[in-house]
């Protein structure tokens, strides 16, 4: 079923009804994400170290489920917190706390140094700093974070919208991560078609989190 490109509002409302009106749950929805994403980046960067930039939220979450999967196909991978992890919360918490206890390699980085030191040995650097729950410029660590890793010779996807570009307007911060592949969740996001924001997205793919089709009916493009 091809869904026409969603807003915010619409990506997070479906996200909603999938839990509260199908039971769905958000770790059902994290999990399908995440391992969704991690067969995609299998796929396109098929070699090589995987350093996995993740944030407060459950953009960040995804990571962890990417780094678990990545490292069920014996991927070499790393996470890279750039807040305490003791900040995170909800499902993003859930599956930090498993890879932790997986022993996946889980470093916390709050510095542009540290994250430069932990991004320096990356063949390919995955964007899971921020993804629709982004509002306003860049604040603090997540600037400096885009920053190094785009300095950094290696494949860059971004998991759901590349960090730094508006979900909804397209606009990008100064510092938005320039992928070379994006991987989104559901459906295309609106801001995605704006002028400008090929050279930032790269490639797209779309990866389906198990929401009934029915629920998705209303956003369906006519076949
Ligand atoms: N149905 C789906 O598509 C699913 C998507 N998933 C993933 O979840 C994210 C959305 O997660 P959310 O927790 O809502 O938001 P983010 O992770 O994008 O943002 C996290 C927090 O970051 C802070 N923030 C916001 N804007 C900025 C900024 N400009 N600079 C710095 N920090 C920022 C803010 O927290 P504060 O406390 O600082 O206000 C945000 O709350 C979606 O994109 C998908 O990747 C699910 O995995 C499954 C279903
Ligand atoms: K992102």
């Amino acid at each position: 079923m091809k869904i026409k490109s969603l807003s915010r509002q619409q990506v997070r409302s479906i996200d909603q009804q999938a839990i509260e009106d199908y039971g769905m749950t958000g770790l059902v929805l994290m999990e399908n994400a995440g391992r969704g994403a991690a067969e995609v980046i299998q796929q396109n960067a098929a070699t090589g170290r995987v350093v996995i930039l993740c944030g407060k939220g459950n953009n960040g979450g995804d990571g962890y489920v990417i780094a678990r999967h990545l490292d069920l196909m014996e991927r070499q991978v790393r996470v890279v917190s750039v807040v305490e992890i003791d900040s995170l919360s909800g499902d993003a918490a859930a599956n930090a706390a498993i890879a932790q206890k997986a022993e996946l390699d889980v470093q916390v980085a709050t510095t542009a140094e540290a994250i430069k030191t932990h991004l320096s040995d990356a063949d390919v650097i995955v964007d899971c700093l921020l993804g629709t729950g982004a509002t306003g410029p860049l604040r603090g660590i997540y600037a400096d974070a885009v920053k190094v890793a785009n300095q950094i010779k290696a494949t860059r996807i971004a998991i759901d919208v590349p960090t730094g570009m508006d979900v909804d307007s397209g606009e990008a911060d100064p510092h938005t991560f320039q992928a070379e592949l994006t991987i989104t969740f559901v459906a295309k996001k609106t801001g995605f078609e704006f002028e400008g924001t090929q050279s930032l997205l790269g490639d797209i793919e779309v990866v389906p989190i198990g929401v009934p089709r029915k629920l998705l009916r209303p956003w369906a493009l006519a076949d």
